[in-house]
C-alpha cells in the first residue's frame, strides 16, 4: 500500500494499463493506457486529505447527489467518497485485465448521517477499457431511497474544442437556471454547464482534437454532465485548469432515484472507452 499526502491507494498494473485507488471513498484517481495516456483527470492542486474529496478520477456521490434535500448542512454528495473503503481483493483476470473489489458498511458514522443499514460494493476492472460496477444492496428492515453517481472526470486536451454526442433531441434539467430544456445537436461548452440529462438510452461520445471518449451506462438513464466554466473554476482552490477535465457521470438522481425493499440491491455500471488520436498527449 503506498500514500499520497494523508490517503493510503492501491496500485495495479498489466499489460494494458495501470490504476491507483485511494482506499478513502474508493476513488480511483489515475487510470492510464500504457504508451498512450491518461483517461482520467486529476487536478494538481487536488487535496488527499482525509474527509475531502480528490478532486479529479471518479468520486462516488451515494447515498445523495449534490446537496442533501432535507438538511443542506449534510455534506454534498453524500459520504461515500470521503468514508474509508475496505480493500477486498485484487484479482488478475488475464495478463491484460485486473479487477480490484472495495466495500463499504454502514457504520455508527453513517448511520448518524443517514439512518440505514447498508451494504455498497464496487468492483474496478482495469484493462483496455475502465469499468466501474457500483452495487447497492439494502440490509436494513425498511426500504430507503437513495441518488447516487459515478461522477468520472474524463481528462480531455482543451474544452473550448470539445463536443458532445448522443444526447441530441433529450430533455435535461439544466442546474444552472433551474429549468427543463431540449438538447439540440451536440453540446459545446464555452461557459459552465450543469445539466442533468434523461431518458438517455445510447452511449455518450467525448471528442476533442487529441482524444475521444466513450461512454456506456447500465442501471440508469441518467447522465449528468459537468464542466464549471472559467468564473467558477477561478474560485476552486484545488481545481488547476478546468479546461482539462469534463465530468460525464452515470447517475442515479430525479426519475432514475433507486427503492431498495429489504434485502434488495441495484448495480450501477459505467465503463469508458479511450481512443487517442495523438499519442504525444501527456502521460
Ligand atoms: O464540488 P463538488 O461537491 O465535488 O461538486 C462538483 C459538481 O458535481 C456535480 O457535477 C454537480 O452537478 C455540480 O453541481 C457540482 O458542482
Amino acid at each position: 500500500m503506498d500514500t499520497q499526502d494523508e490517503l493510503a491507494y492501491i496500485s495495479v498494473e498489466n499489460s494494458c494499463s495501470s490504476a491507483k485507488i485511494a482506499l478513502q471513498g474508493a476513488h480511483i484517481f489515475d487510470f492510464t493506457l500504457k504508451g498512450k495516456g491518461s483517461v482520467l483527470f486529476l487536478s494538481q492542486t487536488s487535496a488527499f486529505k482525509e474527509g475531502k474529496a480528490i478532486r479529479g478520477g471518479v468520486p462516488i456521490c451515494w447515498p445523495w447527489f449534490g446537496a442533501n434535500e432535507s438538511d443542506s448542512s449534510l455534506p454534498n454528495h453524500g459520504f461515500a467518497r470521503t468514508s474509508l473503503w475496505k480493500h477486498q481483493s485484487t484479482q488478475m483476470l488475464n495478463d491484460r485485465e485486473t479487477k480490484v473489489t472495495l466495500t463499504l458498511h454502514s457504520s455508527p458514522e453513517t448511520l448518524v448521517l443517514w439512518p440505514y443499514l447498508f451494504h455498497l460494493t464496487l468492483d474496478i476492472y482495469v484493462g483496455a477499457v475502465l469499468r466501474l460496477e457500483l452495487t447497492s444492496q439494502n440490509l436494513d428492515t425498511k426500504p430507503f431511497t437513495f441518488t447516487s453517481a459515478l461522477h468520472t472526470y474524463l481528462a480531455i486536451d482543451n474544452i473550448y474544442e470539445t463536443h458532445v454526442e448522443g444526447l441530441d433531441e433529450t430533455y435535461y434539467f439544466d442546474k444552472t437556471q433551474n429549468t427543463f430544456t431540449l438538447q439540440e445537436g451536440h453540446i459545446d461548452f464555452s461557459k459552465e454547464v450543469d445539466r442533468i440529462y434523461q431518458n438517455v438510452n445510447n452511449d455518450i461520445l467525448v471528442k476533442d482534437n487529441k482524444v475521444h471518449h466513450t461512454v456506456q451506462t447500465e442501471g440508469t438513464n441518467t447522465i449528468v454532465i459537468w464542466n464549471p466554466g472559467e468564473v467558477i473554476a477561478s474560485s476552486m482552490a484545488d481545481l488547476h485548469d478546468h479546461t482539462q477535465m469534463l465530468c460525464i457521470e452515470s447517475a442515479n438522481v430525479l426519475d432514475d432515484s433507486v427503492t431498495l425493499a429489504k434485502g434488495e440491491s441495484h448495480t450501477l455500471r459505467h465503463t469508458i472507452i479511450t481512443e487517442f488520436r495523438d499519442v504525444s498527449i501527456s502521460l
